[in-house]
């Protein structure tokens, strides 16, 4: 049964509906990177929200670690490219909180306008200060949005109703996404420029860190009013506190800091800020869907292989899953094959999908070719990270898909490009589910690549099998099965045994030995 920790506060409909689905769980929340560190291993699925940072470290220590679940969608705390090399999916819940957090960012906006947390205080304090707390209206009032995405487009949305006029500055925002929001796309120094209301709603990214700086507050209008629910890096918070101070800005509400928990900060008291401690996320409603959202995405991965919402990997919906599956384990030993096979540095890749398999979600068969060869070349290697690992080594990945039926009901053909020249396998399913390879470097032959086996390649000679079946059995190897192909019109025959025991060094020099024999290579699968 595979096991979750879920390290920080979720909503009890997670765990639930993790042990409803047969998944075990535990809830441990508030660990330190340590005490992460220290029991990580034992887990196959970890859930969290923005606490618990997901460190190369940590995933050092995290040896059986298969899934990470983001209950929300900022994943800035978890470090993917070092899940992805460690061959870990990483999930997020993109719509779950994605109201509540734009309803948390109005909030903030007429908190600022009527300063209002200033107010109360004031009040509850007997002061009676009528006078000293004077507003603003935010009726026709320009709200300018940097990242206009699920989130950023229910604020605009909400905006409308306010009667304000919204611009927005976003790189990936098409003109007839914006003209359907009723946003002006705008750049964004004309954004620091006329916004009287500035609200931030994009990732934080290397491109985005410290997007409002120093020199972006410069450009603003004096009097604006800025808010932020996205990220704490998003704003030059030492360059703030000192347009704050100088009045320049009339006031900031901020959900989120550089560092978290932000039990200090520089900006604390500094007149006209409110803040509140990263509660963007935290409504009921939205603590539901996320909860359930993550748990069901990770059981499913868990348990069927679905992936939903993966941010390093393709989506395969949990009826996808069984379907692919012999075709994924077809795959992964065609590719297995050619990288145990192939000697010269390999180039390109290339997947060719045929018949039934064409009907199918290629990305999931190319995840398993690769996974397959790139096994031949590294340890731990799996669809996740096997992509990831083919990129960094310059690997050419190509897929091709024919329709078209051939001699066989399906086909998936795996090419490798090297110095050589091309050099391709191809496999069929039987019987539906049973993976067969069918053609190697050009000659016909019908093999199970399963358990050990050796491939030899000889002359097409009289004589041969009896003698190599001599020589492995005076060594106490047993063959299970022996598969031949052998080219059209005589030359090199090849033969594909599987044998019982694996064969090692010495009774392979013993087999290179016999007459005839050109190739001798143990394969494992
Ligand atoms: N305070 C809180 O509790 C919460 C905070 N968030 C934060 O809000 C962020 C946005 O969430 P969504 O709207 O759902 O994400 P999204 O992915 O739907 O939208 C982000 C938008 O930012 C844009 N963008 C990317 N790079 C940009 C750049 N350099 N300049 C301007 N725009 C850029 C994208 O094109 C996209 O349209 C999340 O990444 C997360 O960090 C999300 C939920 C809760
Ligand atoms: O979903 C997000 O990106 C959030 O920032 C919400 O964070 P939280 O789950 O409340 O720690």
């Amino acid at each position: 049964m595979p096991k979750v920790l879920i390290s920080d506060k979720m909503d009890p409909k997670a765990a639930e509906i993790f042990r409803a689905r047969g998944v075990e769980v535990d809830e441990i929340i508030g660990l330190s990177k340590e005490e992460l560190a220290e029991i990580i291993g034992k887990y196959d699925g970890l859930a969290v929200r923005s606490s618990t940072k997901l460190t190369p470290k940590i995933l050092e220590s995290a040896t059986n670690l298969k899934v990470v679940g983001r209950a929300g969608i900022g994943v800035d705390n978890i470090d993917i490219p070092a899940a992805s090399a460690k061959g870990v999916v990483v999930m997020n819940t993109p719509f779950g909180n994605s109201i509540t957090t734009a309803e948390h960012a109005i909030a903030m906006m007429f908190a600022l306008a009527r300063q209002l947390p200033e107010a109360d205080a004031s009040t509850q304090a007997g002061k009676w200060e009528k006078s000293k707390f004077m507003g603003v209206e935010l009726t026709h009032k320009t709200l300018g949005l940097i990242g206009a995405g699920n989130i950023g487009s229910i604020v605009a949305d909400r905006a409308h109703g306010l009667k304000m006029k919204v611009i927005a500055y976003d790189p990936f925002l098409t003109e007839e996404r914006a003209v359907e929001l009723g946003i002006e796309k705008v750049t964004l120094d004309e954004l620091f420029e006329r916004s009287d209301f500035l609200t931030l709603h994009t990732p934080l990214t290397d491109q985005t860190r410290g997007i409002v700086s120093r020199e972006a507050l410069a450009k603003t209008k004096k009097g604006v009013r800025i808010i932020n629910c996205a990220r704490g890096g998003l704003i030059d918070e030492e360059a703030l506190k000192d347009a704050l101070e100088s009045g320049h800005v009339a006031g900031a509400a901020l959900d989120v800091f550089a560092e978290e928990p932000a039990k200090e900060n520089a900006l604390f008291g500094t007149p006209g800020l409110i803040s509140t401690p990263h509660l963007g996320a935290s409504t009921s409603e939205a603590q539901v869907n996320v909860a359930i959202q993550v748990a069901e995405q990770m059981a499913d991965f868990l348990l069927d292989g679905g992936v939903t919402n993966a941010l390093n990997m393709p989506s395969l919906t949990a009826e996808e899953a069984p379907k692919l599956k012999p075709y994924m384990a077809l795959a992964k030993k065609l590719g297995s094959l050619v990288g145990q096979l192939a000697h010269d540095a390999v180039k390109g890749i290339s997947i060719e999908v045929e018949g039934a398999a064409a009907e199918l979600n290629q990305k999931p068969i190319t995840g398993a070719v690769l996974a397959g060869f790139m096994g031949a070349y590294s340890d731990s290697v799996n669809m996740v990270n096997a992509p990831y690992l083919a990129k960094e080594r310059g690997l050419d990945v190509r897929e091709i898909r024919h329709e078209r039926e051939g001699v066989y009901h399906t086909l998936i053909r795996v090419a490798v490009m090297t110095d050589e020249g091309e050099k391709s396998v191809a496999g069929t399913l039987f019987g539906e589910d049973a993976p067969r390879l069918v053609e190697l470097f050009g000659i016909k032959i019908e093999a199970d690549l399963d358990g050990d086996m050796l491939y030899v390649v000889n002359e097409d000679a009289p004589g041969f099998i009896g003698r190599i079946g001599t020589t492995l059995g005076a060594a106490g190897v047993n063959i299970g099965n022996f598969h031949l192909g052998r080219r059209d019109g005589g030359g090199d025959a090849v033969l594909l045994l599987s044998v019982d025991q694996h064969v090692d060094e010495p009774i392979l020099l013993e087999v290179c030995n016999l007459e005839g024999v050109k190739t001798v290579k143990t394969l494992s699968f």
